[in-house]
């Protein structure tokens, strides 16, 4: 049963700040979902529109079956946990945890005890006599979860609640949470710009850029199988790289892909070479990890890629390499941005037939002078046109060196040139 559902939600601050664009969304009873976006994209404001913290500016916010969008903060059996998580600061560890309870109307022996049985779940039972000013960065967000939890809240909204814990806590918290919500069932949304807490959280990922949702799908869905070029460079390190390419068929359909001074040819039993042998000429991106390129030394092999090693860093498990080869290179933050995603459409219509505020939005957006909009094509620096190839560790080599690279072509992704994918196997 779905739990949350989204319908075109979106969010307008003063009239003209477009933060959430018609977003749509359904959560799973005792789902996982991790929001994970860079900053400013519009995951706080989402979270804070389900919570009831923020109003909505249009669209539908539903509960199982309840519509709740107008529903008030203390009738939705939410419960959410921020970056730092506020504790009253004249109440104990115990106090704080169980205060929920109280406000509710239980008495305090079963209230306290609830409380102890949370904190032992959550290894802070050793402090709960302390105040909060005594605790550590992460005791105080574990407090801050067990009052969230325990008046067992339908749906749990976690903002970034582990930004502010060093390393080693992150990883032990971030354990806790997962094992914990799962053992609950509780229904949670968890909002990060880290891939690395969306990709060992989550049962989804839906993956946020400009108060849209460019992808949804488990761990390894979007990252094996990335929606889009934005997606693809948003998970995984080093980033994937993005090779601009020209598409060419020769007359017995074999297509290769025009790299520019180099290319690489796509085997004729590709599906990749069924796709595009119709499309002689289109510009495409072409997206492949870093891993998927290996050191040759046989300048035979297809699909070899020649360039002059840049810099040469070593990273404990293996070695980057950052190859200069000529080929222009897209800065996947940039695809699909030449007119503001928000502006691209139009049809939310107000009663009527007038222009909502949402169209009136966004055709002022529109009509912004083009200088505003980042362009397709970053400025071709150095950094930008190098290729990122990991290498095993034990590989020496030195700037200057010119190599040649054998690149996996059954690992690549193609995406138009707004950052879709054109050769997507699920979803
Ligand atoms: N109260 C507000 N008034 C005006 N603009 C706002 C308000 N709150 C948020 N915004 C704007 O809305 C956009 C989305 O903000 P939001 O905090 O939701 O992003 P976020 O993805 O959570 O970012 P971060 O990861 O940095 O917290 C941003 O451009 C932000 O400046």
């Amino acid at each position: 049963m779905t739990a949350i559902r989204l319908d075109a939600v979106s969010k307008v601050f003063e009239g003209e700040h477009l933060a959430v664009d018609e977003l749509s969304l359904e959560i799973g009873d005792g789902e996982f979902m991790v929001l994970l976006g860079p900053s400013g994209c519009g995951k706080t404001t989402l979270l804070r529109m389900i919570a009831g913290l923020e109003r909505v500016t249009a669209g539908e916010v539903w509960f199982g079956r309840t519509n709740g969008t107008r529903l008030p903060p203390r009738d939705r059996q939410v419960a959410m946990v921020f970056q730092t998580g506020a504790l009253y600061p004249n109440r104990t560890v115990q106090e704080n945890i169980m205060f929920p309870l109280q406000i509710a109307g239980q008495d305090d022996a079963q209230a306290g005890s609830t409380a102890v049985g949370l904190a032992q779940v959550l290894s802070i039972d050793s402090v709960l006599d302390r105040m909060p000013r005594t605790l550590s960065g992460g005791q105080r967000q574990r407090v801050a979860i067990g009052r969230a939890l325990v008046r067992r809240p339908r749906v749990f909204l976690l903002d970034e609640p582990l930004s502010n814990l060093d390393a080693t806590m992150r990883t032990e918290l971030r354990q806790e949470i997962g094992a914990m919500t799962r053992d609950l069932n509780v229904t949670t949304l968890y909002v990060t710009h880290d891939q690395v807490e969306a990709l060992t959280l989550a049962d989804r990922i839906a993956v946020m850029r400009d108060g849209r949702i460019e992808d949804v799908g488990t761990p390894t869905q979007v990252y094996n199988d990335p929606a889009t070029a934005f997606v693809a460079g948003f998970l995984g390190t080093p980033r994937i790289n993005l090779m601009s390419a020209t598409v060419r068929v020769t007359a017995h359909h074999r297509v290769s892909l025009d790299l520019g001074t180099q290319s690489i040819h796509l085997d004729p039993t590709d599906r990749r070479s069924l796709i595009l042998r119709h499309h002689d000429g289109a510009q495409v991106i072409v997206g492949a990890r870093s891993s998927a390129f290996s050191l040759i030394t046989d300048q035979d092999t297809a699909n070899r890629l020649t360039g002059t090693i840049r810099a040469f860093e070593f990273h404990g498990q293996q070695s980057i390499a950052f190859v200069h080869c000529g080929i222009e290179v897209v800065d996947p933050d940039k695809v699909g941005r030449t007119t503001p995603s928000h502006a691209s459409h139009d049809g939310t219509h107000g009663a009527g037939g007038t222009p909502s505020i949402l169209t009136r939005l966004r055709t002022k957006l529109a009509r912004r002078p083009p200088t505003a909009l980042p362009e397709f094509h970053g400025p071709a620096t150095h950094r930008r046109a190098d290729l990122v190839v990991e290498l095993p560790v034990e590989t020496e080599l030195t700037p200057g060196t010119r190599i040649h690279l054998a690149l996996d072509t059954t690992r690549i992704h193609i995406f138009d040139q707004t950052g879709h994918r054109v050769d997507r196997l699920t979803r």
